[in-house]
Order: structure tokens, then C-alpha cells, then sequence
């Protein structure tokens, strides 16, 4: 113990030199770079001199670490609340950061509305968004699985092959309409399942762990055309635990590699085995299931999804491709969707007027005994509006991340080709510049059309062409789910919802009240 305490001084006090010598190399170096600067600087046609990347302000720069530093034990910012440093960063420096990653490659982060829609708009026939760098390593090491990085981490005409084998058959309004009565009858043992698991106070303890349960069954429903776990009595299968377990580790461990000291790349760090080892749990468990439904399909001679059919007949892929695509899609669904749930139900439980309100529009719209339909779903326009400002207010993924594929001119600044920009859209809708009452829970903004010049802001699933494809699917089952909720229950929740970040934004501990109405 005290040797630890030691070693952890000793690595403070040399963090500390190392910051004075910096910070003091700096100040001698900067009027010399200034001079050489005014020299260097892009100019337009009116000879304006611009700010570059090094002038945009941001916590202090280690050589080769960056500012990878502020998360460490004696940093400024804890490692699982990096969207609370991100506000804190933003409200220091201004509406543009600058962090540096390993080899201080910048990395810009961009919380003003105008820099957000000149990112977003300039995306050309292949945007780039910044690979996931520990799965593209791990996919690249296991040859024998993947012959590529996988959808979300490969750029140009790889990308664009694999993302055009699949999205026509997740994207299409008219294929994602067919999954209705299975997304119903999903809901409806989802439902079932919760007034199993309720204890005697009607409290559904970690409400997480089925939401996310429930985000596997989708995702299995939509890409293969089967369920895993059948929602039986309460009781959670063995292998959806699993799945959901190793998902979970995936994320966290690839937020410890991302924002912490990128170790991995020299030594196997524990977070870097933890994510293998995961990696490797969902591969195995899900190459199981598919040869299960292939061997089923073969023997009935049809397919019992037309996305899993559809993979099956691409002619540019071999079997282990498609393995490989299918252990992409599932795990993206599942933790997404299981978040992005709880908070929508949060915030629906704190506001029990808007509960009210939504509880008469889908009573009135489909009174009990009444299946609800896609007409129904096109009519609540409040339960739409619900679903909206959840997004805007609590959304799972609070920033989109784009490399750049020509300079930009914003604020003075000149942002060449090939920088990383971080669009804070999450941080954005909470902001007073953007939307009145911001911090608030109304869904009313979104009855009235005047709002809706907001398209680079709420952007849930991201933008353009490498919006989640997943999109359309999500949208209609929170519509379902919701809405089926709100006709059962009177949803409550005693106290705060504790988030974390774990890549994406998530529920910590979330104890939800479930009342019968009836
Ligand atoms: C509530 C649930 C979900 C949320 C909040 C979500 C969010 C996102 C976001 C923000 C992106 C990045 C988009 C961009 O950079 O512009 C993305 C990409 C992606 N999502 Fe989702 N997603 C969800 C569900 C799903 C589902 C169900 C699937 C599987 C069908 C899926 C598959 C993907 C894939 C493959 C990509 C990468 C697309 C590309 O790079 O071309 N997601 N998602």
C-alpha cells in the first residue's frame, strides 16, 4: 500500500516537472513562433491572416502523451465522466478546443452550431469518421475471421461495398414497416417480463440490464429473424446474459483505450485483453446461433429474415464476411438501444404531466383492446414529439466525429484537410443559444414546426452518409415500446438517474417504479 502511494507520488511529481518544463518552453518559444507564424498562416483572397490548429485554445500538451494526461489519477477529469470534462472544457475555453491524442495528433472539438453544420455539410461521397483504432487493431490481428475492419471503422470504397450489401434492406421505410407485429409482440413479453422481475413495491431494480436484454433481442429479431432469449417468466437465458456482458465490456474497455494512455498499442494492458477477451466471447456464442439458423434455413428451404436473407445471397461476400458483418450489426444495437431507452423513460417518469398527455393521445388513438398501427404511429404526433426532445435532452451518442476532407474557414480559424473535429451536438441542445428553456423536458417545442431548422443539431444517429442505418428500425421500436409503457404503467423514478461514459452515454443504477394503471 505505501509503496503504491509512493509510486503514484513519485509519477505525480514527474507529471508536474514535465508540465512547468512545457509550459515554460512555450512561453520562451512564443514570441519567436508568433513572428514565424504571421509568415505561415493561410490567407484568403483579402489577405486575412487565420488562426491555425495550435492557436485554438486547450488544456496544456505533453509531448508524445498529449493531453491524454487529464484522465490519469492526478489529471482533471475522471475517465467515466468525460462528457462532464467535455462541459467544463467548453465553458473554460470557449466554443473550440483543442486536445492532443499519442504523437499529439490535434483532435478539435466543436460545440457552436455553425461549425457543427460546416463539418457536417461539406461530407463528400465517402465521409470519414475516425476509426475505433482497438477494433480495427483486434479485427486486423484475427485474419482468420475478418477480412476487414468492419463497416464502422473502414473509409473510401471498402466502406462504401460494405455499407451498400446491407443498409437498402435496413433503411427502406417500406422494410422496416413489415417488422411491426414482430417489434409488437417483442414489447409486449418485454412488458410481461418487467411485471415478472417487479419487486413488492413495483420497483424494477437496474432496469439497464433488461433494457439492454432487450436491444439483443431486437437487434437478433432484425438482422437474423430469430429471438434469443424468448423473455420466459422473468428469466434471462445464459447466453443473452453473456452477449449483453461482453457488449458491455466492449464498450468500456474501448473507452479506457481511447481516452486513457494508449498502452495498448505497446503492451496487451488489461483493458485491451478484457476487450479481446470479450471480442472473442461474442464472436463464438454468435457464430453458434448463426450456423444454427443457416442449418434451420437449409432444411426449410426459406429465410426467416430478409436482412439475414440478404447477406446470404451477397455474391461479394464469403461466409466468414458475413459472420463478421452480422457480429457487427447485432452488438451496435443492443447497449444503444438499452440506453437510449432508459433515458427516455426517465425523463418521461420525472415529468408526469407529459405522461399524462401521452398516456390520452395513444388512448385515444388506440383505446384498449385496440392493436396499435403504422397509422396510429404517423397521427401521435405527441409521442413523436416525446421521443424528439428525449434525444435532444439526454441523447446516447452526444457527438459525431468527422476527419475533415477540405480546410474550413470557422471563427477566425483555418482547420486544414485531415483534422479530427468532435461535434458536441449533445452539449449543443443544451445550450441557451440554441434553445429557449434548454435544460428543460418539452415536448411541445417540436408541436410547433418553427423548430425544426435543428437538423445538424439532433442528430441521435448521426448524419449523412454514414448515418446508423439501424436508425429507421430504433425509431419505430421506441415508438412501440413507449407506447406500450405508458398504456400499462405509471412510469415513476425516485431521485436523479446516475450517468456515466463508457463511449457512449450510460445509465448507472436505474431503479424505475412501475404501477399498473389498472
Ligand atoms: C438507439 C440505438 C442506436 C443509436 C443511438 C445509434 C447511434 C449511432 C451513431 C451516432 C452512429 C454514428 C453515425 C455518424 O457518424 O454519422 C451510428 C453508426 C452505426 N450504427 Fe447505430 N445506433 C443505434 C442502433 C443501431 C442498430 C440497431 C444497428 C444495427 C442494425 C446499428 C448499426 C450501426 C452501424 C453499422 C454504424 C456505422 C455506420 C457507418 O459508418 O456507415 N446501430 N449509430
Amino acid at each position: 500500500m505505501a509503496l503504491q502511494k509512493i509510486w503514484t507520488n513519485i509519477k505525480a511529481i514527474c507529471f508536474i516537472v514535465l508540465a512547468c518544463f512545457t509550459a515554460l518552453l512555450k512561453f520562451v518559444l512564443k514570441f519567436p513562433l508568433g513572428i514565424y507564424r504571421k509568415f505561415i498562416n493561410p490567407t484568403d483572397a483579402h489577405q486575412k491572416i487565420y488562426k491555425t490548429v495550435a492557436d485554438i485554445p486547450g488544456k496544456i500538451s505533453f509531448p508524445i502523451i498529449g493531453t491524454r494526461w487529464i484522465y490519469l489519477k492526478f489529471g482533471s477529469y475522471k475517465l467515466n465522466a468525460v462528457h462532464l470534462a467535455y462541459e467544463a472544457m467548453f465553458s473554460r475555453f470557449g466554443d473550440i478546443i483543442r486536445e492532443e491524442a499519442l504523437w499529439n495528433l490535434p483532435v478539435i472539438s466543436v460545440i457552436h452550431r455553425e461549425c457543427i453544420e460546416i463539418v457536417l455539410r461539406q461530407s463528400g461521397k465517402y465521409p470519414i469518421r475516425p476509426p475505433n483504432e482497438v477494433t480495427a487493431s483486434y479485427r486486423r490481428s484475427r485474419p482468420d475471421r475478418y477480412t476487414n475492419t468492419g463497416v464502422t471503422n473502414e473509409q473510401g470504397v471498402v466502406w462504401a461495398s460494405l455499407r451498400n450489401q446491407l443498409t437498402p434492406n435496413l433503411t427502406s421505410p417500406g422494410a422496416i414497416k413489415d417488422f411491426l407485429p414482430e417489434i409488437k409482440s417483442l414489447s409486449d413479453d418485454f412488458i410481461h417480463m418487467l411485471c415478472q422481475v417487479r419487486n413488492k413495491n413495483d420497483v424494477v431494480e437496474r432496469f439497464e440490464g433488461f433494457s439492454n436484454i432487450m436491444g439483443l433481442e431486437s437487434a437478433c429479431m432484425l438482422i437474423l429473424g430469430r429471438r434469443i432469449n424468448g423473455f420466459l417468466d422473468g428469466v434471462v437465458s445464459e447466453t443473452a446474459t453473456k452477449l449483453v456482458d461482453a457488449v458491455t465490456k466492449q464498450f468500456r474497455t474501448s473507452h479506457e483505450a481511447f481516452y486513457g494512455l494508449p498502452l495498448w498499442k505497446i503492451i496487451k494492458t488489461k483493458a485491451y485483453k478484457e476487450f479481446i477477451a470479450s471480442e472473442d466471447t461474442f464472436y463464438e456464442i454468435m457464430s453458434e446461433i448463426v450456423d444454427s439458423v443457416l442449418n434451420d434455413q437449409t432444411q426449410s428451404g426459406t429465410s426467416e429474415s430478409r436482412v439475414f436473407g440478404s447477406i446470404l445471397r451477397s455474391t461479394n461476400l464469403d461466409m466468414k464476411e458475413k459472420k463478421a458483418m452480422i457480429n457487427e450489426y447485432i452488438p451496435a444495437g443492443i447497449k444503444t438501444f438499452g440506453n437510449t431507452l432508459v433515458f427516455l423513460l426517465y425523463l418521461i417518469a420525472k415529468h408526469p404531466e407529459v405522461q399524462e398527455k401521452l398516456y390520452n393521445e395513444i388512448s385515444r388513438l388506440a383505446p384498449a383492446g385496440t392493436p396499435i398501427t403504422n397509422e396510429h404511429l404517423k397521427e401521435a404526433k405527441y409521442l413523436n414529439a416525446c421521443i424528439m426532445e428525449a434525444h435532444r435532452v439526454k441523447p446516447t451518442a452526444p457527438c459525431i466525429a468527422r476527419v475533415l476532407e477540405s480546410d474550413i474557414i470557422y471563427d477566425d480559424y483555418c482547420l486544414p484537410k485531415g483534422t479530427v473535429v468532435l461535434m458536441h451536438t449533445g452539449l449543443a441542445c443544451l445550450d441557451e443559444r440554441n434553445f429557449k428553456d434548454a435544460t428543460s423536458y418539452i415536448p411541445e417545442r417540436w408541436m410547433d414546426k418553427e423548430t425544426y431548422d435543428s437538423l445538424f443539431l439532433i442528430t441521435p444517429f448521426g448524419c449523412g452518409k454514414r448515418i446508423c442505418p439501424g436508425k429507421q428500425f430504433i425509431e419505430l421500436q421506441l415508438k412501440i415500446v413507449l407506447a406500450k409503457m405508458v398504456k400499462q404503467f405509471h412510469i415513476g423514478f425516485e431521485g436523479e438517474l446516475k450517468t456515466e461514459f463508457e463511449f457512449i452515454l450510460t445509465p448507472v443504477d436505474a431503479n424505475f417504479i412501475l404501477h399498473d394503471r389498472n
